[in-house]
């Protein structure tokens, strides 16, 4: 039996389920087993980007549910994600048009631009343009304030309920909130029981913002972990207390971000473990086992995605890890 999912309410007035299905790496058919896993487990939510290049496979799933009549699209919360490459006022409409069009529907519930960093659109195949040297390209014209303009009037347009960030500083955060009209709803950023990001919870706090916690579970696939820093996923405390629990050490992760308030998108390549990553409320940790995976926080050491797969990014003005958070 599925217990029933809580939402967190945006300021916007749509209601955001605490758990969403990653989707990051997962095209065509695995998008196709994933997706129908998950709704059929019951999540509500999902969480693409137009870089993940899967909005269409995605759009595929989504019209044979809404055609068979099985779910209507008031019933779910899809996030969708501006691209750096189109880090430009004049690109923000033509790109969400794009993700539309893709996923066959007029509207996404939350907009975010992805990264702060602007970078060089190929015009024949709209992703990143790549030099030479085989670095991207940066668009170092980058402004948050008039990009963040043309988001406000996507939300006018109808086209998202709401809109937000993903991946920026404190600096950053606060030029956009000095110079809004209408308000971020959500950030997302990377979080996980290695990086707590404290002080950025604590600014979305302070400006109404709710938080989604991507690479809840570590994101395992990045490295194999060390023997002070073991995988999350085999940490002898999170292992313990999931012992314990008679749960799974990946449902104790995405449990912890949910008691502090969070809202997790977990992505598994495997239809089972999507299964098992949605059944995280219906236990509870106890305060002194959230003190024990307080106490796993690496205080900043402990962060994965630096972006610097993107070879040159990180001579980018808006990089947004030349402050600590
Ligand atoms: N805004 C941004 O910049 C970013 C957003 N995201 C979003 O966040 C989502 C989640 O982050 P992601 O990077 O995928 O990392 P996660 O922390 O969700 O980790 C995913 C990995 O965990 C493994 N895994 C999943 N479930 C289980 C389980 N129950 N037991 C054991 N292993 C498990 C998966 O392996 P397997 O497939 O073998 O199960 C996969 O390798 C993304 O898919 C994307 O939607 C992610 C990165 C950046
Ligand atoms: O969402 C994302 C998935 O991972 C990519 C590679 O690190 C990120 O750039 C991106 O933000």
């Amino acid at each position: 039996m599925s217990v029933k999912v809580p939402s967190i309410p945006l300021y916007t007035g749509q209601e955001m389920p605490v758990i969403g299905i990653g989707t990051w790496r997962a095209k065509d058919q695995e998008i196709h087993d994933l997706l129908n896993m998950a709704l059929e487990s019951g999540y509500r939510h999902i969480d693409t980007a137009f870089m993940y290049q899967n909005e269409s496979a995605i759009g595929d799933v989504l019209e044979a549910w809404f055609s068979s009549g099985r779910l209507k699209r008031e019933d779910l919360f899809i996030t969708t994600k501006l691209p750096m490459n189109a880090m430009r006022a004049s690109d923000v409409e033509r790109f969400l048009q794009k993700s539309l069009a893709a996923m066959k529907i007029d509207y996404v519930d939350l907009y975010l631009v992805h990264n702060p960093v602007g970078m060089k659109n190929d015009e024949k195949t709209n992703s990143f343009l790549i030099g030479p040297d085989g670095s991207v390209v940066l668009d170092l014209t980058t402004d948050h304030v008039a990009i963040w303009k043309a988001m406000e009037a996507q939300v006018d347009a109808g086209r998202t309920k709401a809109i937000g960030i993903s991946n920026f500083n404190s600096k950053q955060i606060q030029t956009i909130i000095d110079n809004c009209r209408i308000r971020p709803a959500n950030m997302q950023i990377e979080i996980h029981a290695y990086h707590q990001q404290k002080e950025l919870r604590e600014i979305a706090s302070r400006h109404g913002m709710t938080v989604c916690a991507f690479a809840p579970l570590g994101a395992p696939y990045k490295g194999s972990g060390s023997s002070e820093f073991p995988q999350l996923l085999e940490h002898p405390v999170v292992c313990d207390i999931a012992k314990r629990l008679g749960k799974t050490p990946a449902q104790v992760l995405s449990r912890f971000l949910i008691q502090l308030g969070l809202i997790v998108i977990p992505k598994s390549s495997k239809p089972e473990r999507v299964k098992q990553n949605f059944q995280v409320c219906d236990f509870e940790l106890s305060a002194a086992d959230m003190s024990a995976m307080e106490a796993l926080d690496r205080r900043g050491k402990g962060r994965i995605f630096t972006f610097d797969i993107f070879k040159g990014i990180n001579s980018h003005p808006e990089w947004p890890m030349h402050i600590p958070f």
